[in-house]
């Protein structure tokens, strides 16, 4: 396919991805973008770029993910890479319970460097490892409508589990936004609350 083609698309959304170190973010990008799950990754050094093209509806919407480092050290390089995103996916891991405390300040950094009508999505990842689970689904919910996310999901990198569901999820608001922009500018959103790695669902 000559490249001209390849690279068509309709939409093109920039979606940062953060987060505390190793809750499986790079894992998620690999996710999304190849459906392979590889069990040992390198720390993300500063900020890593993914692209994938989805058809939604007919429509090319061209995903460009920014994949940041969750180790402190690398907090001022990540910052910068906030203002152009139109969306932001915040995850934790469900096993570990400090890094959903940490939400919060994720959020914030969302807020402070982000653009007001950024779409935030939380990610809770490793939902394969159910025994092992520190952070229930309902305590995520929680935060997300206060904090006015669009969507808890629940992902497995290691099983493809949500992550292409989360991805469109994304992609799928931002075309609505995009359509409304008179939704943009008041920064108001439908809430659709999302699932759990068992589909269930909880509303805000
Ligand atoms: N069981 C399980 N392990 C996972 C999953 N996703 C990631 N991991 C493991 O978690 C560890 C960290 O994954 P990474 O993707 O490197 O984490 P990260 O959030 O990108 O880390 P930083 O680059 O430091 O910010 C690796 O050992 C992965 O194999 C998952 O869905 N299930």
């Amino acid at each position: 396919m000559p490249p001209e083609v390849e690279d068509s698309f309709d939409f093109l959304f920039k979606i940062i991805l953060v987060g505390d170190s190793n809750v499986g973010k790079t894992c998620v990008v690999q996710s999304f973008k190849s459906g392979i799950f590889m069990e040992k990754q390198q720390n993300t050094i500063g900020v890593d770029f993914t692209v994938r093209t989805l058809d939604i509806d007919g429509k090319k919407v061209k995903m460009q993910v920014w994949d940041t480092a969750g180790q402190e050290r690398f907090r001022t390089i990540t910052q910068s890479y906030y203002r152009s995103a139109h969306g932001a996916m915040v995850a934790y891991d469900i096993t570990r319970r400090p890094t959903f405390e940490s939400v919060s300040h994720w959020i914030r950094e969302v807020e402070h460097y982000g653009a007001a009508s950024v779409v935030l999505i939380l990610i809770g990842n490793k939902s394969d490892l159910q025994a092992q689970r520190q952070v229930l689904f309902e305590d995520a919910c929680t935060l997300a409508e206060n904090n006015g996310a669009l969507a808890v999901l629940e992902t497995s990198a290691k099983e493809a589990q949500n992550v292409e569901a989360a991805f469109t999820l994304m992609a799928r608001e931002l075309l609505f936004l995009r359509d409304s922009p008179q939704l943009m500018l008041s920064n108001s959103s439908h809430s659709i609350l999302g699932t759990g790695a068992s589909d269930k669902k909880c509303g805000c």
